[in-house]
């Protein structure tokens, strides 16, 4: 069986779940459910802390984990990101009250709170800045207000909580993060199940970026339509009853799906459609 550890709750918690739905396997009804058994698929889910698993799976006692990106680093654990999921972006930024700094470089003698002390503390030392670190559970913003500390470092999304504190973003992001799988460092990523599970976690991504377009062209503007439509590989053509004319069918990035689709219409094609992919092994 392969063990795998799924954020229990948080903003990781659904989408992860929802995205192995998609893949295919078992995922629980009941939000008090702690451990999942998918026989059919061979696999045991684990709901964990999403804070916890990058220990689990670096100290080998789970084979592979869903986890964001801060987190792994953050938790210095035996661990490595295998793939990237497409979910959960964020960026991890200093704020502070306006007027306070402008850099990180000024941060010297301040105090600096965060639920991320080892990243935080890496990142100032990387910097040559002697500040102190706070460690604190969650709603760090608040801190400041509360004298805490002058320096917060935290999870912007859309900027809204920072905005409602009343504190402005310092600096370049000191990283960029998203939903990882993560695996234990030196293990095999190439091992049958950990690749079937790749695999599968891989379709999904492709099927949820790309969709299905399939239209008829006139034989001799086939080369300029295929340059908007190359697909993956490469596009199917097929004959047509109706002499001259062909079939083709190709995967587009869904995001530009509307626009291909209207450049084919003005090349001549004609029978322009979509379909949504379900589900893909590339
Ligand atoms: N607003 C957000 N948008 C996108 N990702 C987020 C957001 N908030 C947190 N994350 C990501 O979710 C992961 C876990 O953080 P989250 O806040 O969900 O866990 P937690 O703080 O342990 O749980 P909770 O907030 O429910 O106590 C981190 O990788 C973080 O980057
Ligand atoms: O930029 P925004 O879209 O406002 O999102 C960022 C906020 O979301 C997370 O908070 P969460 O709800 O997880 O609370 P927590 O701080 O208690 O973990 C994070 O810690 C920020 O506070
Ligand atoms: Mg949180």
């Amino acid at each position: 069986m392969l063990r795998i550890a799924v954020p229990n709750k948080g903003a990781l918690s659904e989408p992860a779940s929802a995205m192995l739905h998609e893949a295919g396997y078992r995922q629980r009804k009941d939000r008090r459910e702690l451990v999942l058994v998918d026989s059919e698929n061979e696999v045991e889910f684990f709901f964990l802390r999403p804070r916890d698993i990058a220990v689990y799976v670096g100290s080998g006692k789970l084979d592979i984990g869903i986890t964001g990106r801060d987190l792994l680093l953050d938790s210095g654990a035996n661990a490595e990101e295998i793939m990237q999921l497409g979910f959960g972006g964020s960026t991890f930024r200093y704020a502070t009250r306006p007027g306070t700094a402008s850099d990180v470089k000024e941060f010297g003698g301040m105090t600096v709170a965060t639920s991320f002390s080892g990243l935080v503390s890496r990142h100032l030392a990387e910097h040559g800045v002697e500040a102190s670190v706070v460690h604190l559970d969650g709603a760090v913003e608040t801190a400041i207000q509360l004298g805490v500390a002058q320096v917060i470092a935290d999870v912007v999304e859309t900027g809204t909580t920072l905005r409602q504190a009343g504190l402005e973003i310092i600096s370049e992001p000191i990283l960029t993060s998203e939903a990882v799988v993560i695996r234990r460092r030196e293990a095999d990523t190439g091992e049958p199940k950990v690749a079937q599970f790749l695999r599968r976690m891989q379709g999904v991504l492709v099927a949820r970026r790309y969709v299905m377009m399939d239209y008829d062209i006139r034989a001799e503007q086939l080369e300029k339509a295929v340059a908007l439509t190359p697909g993956l590989e490469s596009p199917t053509i097929s004959p047509l009853h109706h002499e001259g004319w062909v079939a083709v069918r190709s995967m587009v990035p869904a995001v530009s799906a509307q626009k291909i689709m209207d450049q084919l219409y003005d090349l001549g094609a004609r029978a322009i459609l979509t379909t949504n992919i379900h589900a893909c092994r590339l």
